[in-house]
Parts: structure tokens; C-alpha cells; sequence
């Protein structure tokens, strides 16, 4: 398990009262049992049958990190294994879906470390990202800006 940050979901604004986004990626071999972990901590539930990994990636989760209303922007699943927890001296969790062990705990501590990672990253691809969203978005305020004084808003012939 690994924390860090679909068109439109990507680029949408925070939506009304998150402060922060982040988002969650789970990362492991095939059959790991990486969906049900998700399907555990977002549902609460645990099927043996299996719920499509897809339709677990559209819920959205909510909360809360040192006061702050935190939107977990995106959830992913997938079976590329990188040497991730390992280079980052991520926790390890004995956890199971089938009961819920330690589920609610592992996320939690997840989204802890991804809002911890966001606001502190030194990362410099991080940071050009971070240039390139807001200049994207000062873009295309000016672009409406010079759209309207082109087309200057239509009034209403006078009576
Ligand atoms: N008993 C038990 N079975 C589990 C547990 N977690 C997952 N399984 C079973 O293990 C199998 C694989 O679980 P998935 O969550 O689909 O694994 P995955 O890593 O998402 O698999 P891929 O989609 O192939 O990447 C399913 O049959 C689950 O029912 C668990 O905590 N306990």
C-alpha cells in the first residue's frame, strides 16, 4: 500500500468544503487481496465474490487530518510492484479484509501521510507539477477574460 496524490475527476476543483486532495494507490501482485481492502474500508464490507475493482475507483472518500476536511480525490488499484514501501520506509500492517483487520487504520495512516507528503514535498517533479496546475489555470482565466472583451455581452435592444 502506498499513498501519494480520470479526466474530468483529475482536474475538477476540491469540491465544496475539502481543504486538501490526495490521492490513495494500491500497489501489488495479482490476487494479493488488494480490492478487498478497499472495498473493506470503503464499504465496509467484504464479498468473497468479486465487486468490480472499477466501480470501487469511482467512490470518493471523505476526512478528516489535524482539522483539516481532506477529499480522497482517486483511488487506485493495480498490480505494478515497485520497490515503493521499501524506498519510503512505509509502516507494514498485518491486515485482513475478511474481518477487517487493521483496515480502517492502514487508510487512515495513508491519507495521513499523503496530506503530510503534499504539504512538505521536496520533490522537484512534485513541485514542477504543482507550477504547471496553476499556470494551466491562470491560462484559462485570461483566456475568459480576452473572450469577453472580444465579445462584449449582448444587451437587449431598448424598447
Ligand atoms: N480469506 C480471505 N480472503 C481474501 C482476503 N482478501 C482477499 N481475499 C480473497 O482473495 C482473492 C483476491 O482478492 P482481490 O481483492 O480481488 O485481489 P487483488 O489484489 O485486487 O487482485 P487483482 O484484481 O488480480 O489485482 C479474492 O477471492 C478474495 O475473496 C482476506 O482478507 N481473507
Amino acid at each position: 500500500m502506498a499513498e501519494a496524490a480520470e479526466q474530468p475527476r483529475d482536474e475538477a476543483p476540491l469540491e465544496a468544503g475539502a481543504e486538501e486532495a490526495v490521492k490513495i494507490i494500491c500497489l501489488g501482485d495479482s490476487a494479493v487481496g488488494k480490492s478487498k481492502l478497499l472495498e473493506r474500508f470503503l464499504l465496509d464490507g467484504f464479498r468473497p465474490q468479486q465487486l468490480s475493482t472499477f466501480a470501487l475507483t469511482l467512490y470518493q472518500h471523505r476526512a478528516r487530518v489535524d482539522g483539516k476536511a481532506v477529499l480522497v480525490a482517486d483511488m487506485k488499484v493495480t498490480q505494478k510492484s515497485f520497490n515503493f514501501a521499501r524506498k519510503f520506509s512505509l509502516p507494514f500492517y498485518f491486515v485482513s479484509a475478511a474481518d477487517g483487520t487493521n483496515v480502517v487504520k492502514l487508510f487512515n495512516d495513508a491519507i495521513k501521510l499523503a496530506v503530510t507528503y503534499k504539504q512538505n514535498s521536496g520533490d522537484f517533479m512534485d513541485e514542477v507539477m504543482q507550477e504547471l496546475e496553476s499556470f494551466d489555470l491562470e491560462k484559462k482565466s485570461e483566456n475568459l477574460s480576452d473572450q469577453e472583451e472580444s465579445y462584449p455581452e449582448e444587451k437587449p435592444p431598448s424598447s
